[in-house]
């Protein structure tokens, strides 16, 4: 019985593959689409990022047809966390993106919509919060109804090993927050210690949330993000990331996928 495919698990669809390559080709088609149909809905369509390896495996919207079919100068973009570094610094986030992603289709400048570079973590998360609430006040980025929260079109996440999602990691007491939209560490377990990032409540109002998780190093994680592991588990951020009305759409390669429960693969 061969579990490579789409799974519906519960809150969230699984979409398990075979290799990169295809999970690339199908992230792509899958980000394609939520663009087509937001863009026709709102005439926009508003995207956060994170970093890591999520980048390069939107590769392929780069490339024909998406270079040519997705309607790029409807998108704006942001990050759901960014490194307190310059943005020309190799750990930025904002660069790792230009690089590799918006650099390469016909992005308007004026949609990206990155931290102020040269302020505090703490300035920068304020900033760039009121960046967001600018863009909720020009109908950029929509409200959710359900919070006073922005309601970003999509959000793609990835994960770490220890289950961090965005800058949000296990245990630290911004999982708890729930006033701020954007808010900021100075203690991140993976480097560098200073981070912006969207709080819980911003990532679970968004219309869509994408997970991206590739590499047996994130198998465990993956496990106990999405099976039902019990109190006295660990309890991973990635598991807390529930959109109250969005979509949740987890895409993982095998290796990553190779410890979730009920999933079995046939060679
Ligand atoms: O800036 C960051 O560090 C992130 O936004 C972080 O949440 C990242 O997405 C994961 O750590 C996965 O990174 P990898 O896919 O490279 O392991």
């Amino acid at each position: 019985m061969a579990h490579v495919g789409v799974h519906n698990h519960k809150d969230k669809e699984l979409r398990i593959h075979e290799s990169l390559d295809e999970l690339g080709t199908d992230l792509a088609d899958y980000i394609a689409e939520l663009s087509e149909t937001s863009v026709k809905e709102r005439g926009v369509f508003a995207v956060a990022l994170s970093g890591g390896s999520l980048i390069g495996l939107l590769g392929k919207l780069c490339e024909a047809p998406y270079n040519k079919t997705v309607d790029w100068t409807k998108w704006y973009i942001l990050w759901a966390d960014e490194r307190v570094v310059a943005k020309n610094h190799a750990d930025s986030n904002y660069k790792l993106a230009k690089e590799g992603f918006f650099s390469k289709v016909p992005i308007v400048p004026s949609h990206v919509h990155s931290i102020n570079d040269s302020v505090s973590a703490e300035e920068a998360a304020n900033e760039y919060e009121f960046v967001i609430r600018q863009l909720v006040k020009s109908r950029v980025i929509s409200v959710s109804d359900t919070s006073d929260c922005p309601k970003f079109d999509l959000i793609l996440l990835g994960i770490g090993p220890d289950g961090h999602v965005a800058s949000l990691f296990p245990n630290h007491p911004v999982l708890d927050e729930k006033d701020e939209w954007v808010t900021f560490i100075t203690d991140s377990p993976k480097p560098p210690p200073e981070r912006i990032t969207f709080t819980l409540p911003v990532i679970n109002s968004a219309s869509n949330v994408v997970v991206v998780v590739t590499g047996d190093s994130k198998a465990d994680a993956a496990h106990l993000a999405v099976d039902d592991v019990g109190p006295d588990s660990p309890l991973v951020p990635a598991k807390l990331v529930q959109p109250t009305k969005g979509k949740l759409v987890w895409f993982l390669d095998k290796p990553a996928a190779s410890k979730l429960e009920g999933i079995q693969f046939s060679e």
